[in-house]
């Protein structure tokens, strides 16, 4: 069995491990909730304003815990209110920057976005490196390129970053992104809304958490031309202290977890408020491989502009499909979906070829699918094929150190003959609020130690 280093301490939250009886066919129905990539964004995002920041229904996850640790220790007052994840914040006159809780700080890659919203007021300081799931060098570069252009220049030492913000910079004007990354893109935005004059961010991510921190900053007063296309233009306010409540739309990388389950568990369950256009190239895709599904009127997401939809997946023989399965920027196939293809691919006749270019190192843990009778084949680091259907066994595994790898592991448990445990989940909380608890609810049998 693999042993991981890095993310396989003991959870802050939540159960260890899950004993999980597989062959339960799922029923009912399930509500997505809210996406931890915008939670982080949006969190980052309230250090530009010096107002009080209410953010609506937030995901209950390590990752967010982990940025509010950080937020916390430097100075930002934060509490939940009530049962529903409400959550507020309030800056203080000014942010204790040499008190950073180092520890949560360097389990999240996350902090890289407080770069842009500091560099307006604070001329020198430093942050511990941004760390992460193991999924390969990510590189921070694009970030340093982009953010250049605010006059932040930044030195890496071992464990940290010392930034330095020059006084006097001209207009960025129009800065071109050397990636369309989505934090980088993040970044730059947050750079830009408090820069008082135009900026134009070219190559931008158009994904949903840059959607959705730009619904945000609009609330505050930020123009944001473009939003939903790789061209943003961003009208910076010098100055913003506005009493803001947001709610950020619902998790397509959730809402595609949960499709996944009933797939592989040849269940009808209805999924609700799926960000729909979000996961429009999975659906095209997996009805091409025979994938039967009904789905509700669209309604509005509670930021009212993201469109939502219900669902309901029924049982479907699949195949192969005829070409590789690769994922690309928004739109395209969401590079966080791709890991529940080998799954998928595993309920279907024939072999699936899965062509994961973003990461180096994530494709090789869909092999531990191996332990439960998948066939899925390493054919270099970054390509799977992948022979389906499967005959599923029990299996005892540990998480691999990322997240997305360790939920197809519990997914395909579900399907599992007999009894598998799943070790060491804590890598699952850092994304999903109580997964298991979840799909407890609609027949799994899942039972947490
Ligand atoms: C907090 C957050 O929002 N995290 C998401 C964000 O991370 P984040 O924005 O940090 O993603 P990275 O910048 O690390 O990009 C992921 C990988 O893709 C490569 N790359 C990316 C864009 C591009 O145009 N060309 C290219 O080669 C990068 O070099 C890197 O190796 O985006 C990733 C890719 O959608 C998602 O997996 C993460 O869930
Ligand atoms: C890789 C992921 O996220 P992060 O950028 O938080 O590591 C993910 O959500 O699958």
């Amino acid at each position: 069995m693999f042993e991981y280093g890095g993310e396989t301490g003991i959870p802050a939250t939540g159960p260890r491990h899950l004993r999980v009886r597989g062959g339960a066919v799922l029923s009912g129905s399930i509500d997505v909730k809210t996406s931890k990539n915008a939670g982080v964004a949006l969190l980052c995002a309230s250090l530009l304003n010096r107002g009080t920041t209410t953010l609506r229904r937030v995901a209950r996850i390590e990752e967010v815990n982990r940025i509010l640790r950080v937020l916390g220790s430097m100075g930002v007052a934060y509490e939940w209110i009530g049962d529903d994840g409400d959550l507020r914040l309030t800056p203080p006159e000014r942010l204790d920057l040499t008190r950073i809780d180092a520890d949560a700080a360097r389990r999240t890659r996350s902090i890289i976005m407080f770069l842009g919203p500091l560099l307006h007021d604070y001329a020198e300081f430093e942050l511990p490196f941004a760390g992460g799931c193991e999924l390969g060098d990510r590189t921070v570069e694009p970030h340093m390129v982009a953010l250049r252009r605010f006059g932040l220049s930044v030195e890496s030492s071992r464990s940290a970053y010392r930034a330095t913000v020059k006084d006097q910079v001209d207009p960025p004007g129009t800065i071109v992104l050397t990636e369309r990354g989505d934090t980088v893109t993040e970044n730059a935005v947050m750079a830009a809304a408090r820069y008082p004059a135009p900026t134009v961010i070219r190559n931008a991510s158009c994904n949903y958490m840059v959607q959705d921190l730009c619904f945000f900053l609009e609330r505050l007063g930020v123009r944001i031309d473009g939003v939903g296309t790789t061209t943003l233009t961003v009208h910076g306010r010098e100055d913003i202290d506005v009493p803001v409540d947001y709610a950020p739309s619902e998790d397509p990388i959730e809402a595609w977890s949960l499709v996944s389950a009933a797939v592989v568990t040849a269940s009808e369950i209805t999924v609700r408020r799926v960000p729909i256009e979000f996961v429009e190239i999975e659906l095209a895709l997996t009805e091409e491989m025979g994938l039967v599904y009904s789905r509700s009127d669209e309604y509005l997401a509670a930021n009212g502009r993201t469109r939502l939809a219900d669902l309901t997946v029924y049982p479907s023989p699949l195949r192969a499909p005829m070409d590789k399965i690769h994922p690309m920027p928004f739109p395209g196939l969401n590079i966080d979906n791709l890991p529940f293809f080998a799954l998928i691919a595993s309920c279907a006749e024939g072999s699936t070829m899965i062509h994961d270019w973003v990461y180096e190192n994530r494709a090789i843990y869909l092999t531990e699918l191996n332990r439960l009778g998948a066939k899925v084949r390493l054919l270099d680091p970054h390509r799977l094929a992948v022979a389906g259907p499967v005959d599923w066994n029990g299996a005892e595994v540990v998480c691999p150190p990322a997240l997305r790898p360790a939920v197809v592991l519990l997914l395909g448990m579900l399907r599992a003959g007999g009894t598998s445990e799943l070790r060491h989940i804590n890598v699952i909380h850092r994304g999903y609020e109580q997964l298991a608890e979840r799909l407890q609810l609609l027949g799994a049998e899942i039972e947490p130690f």
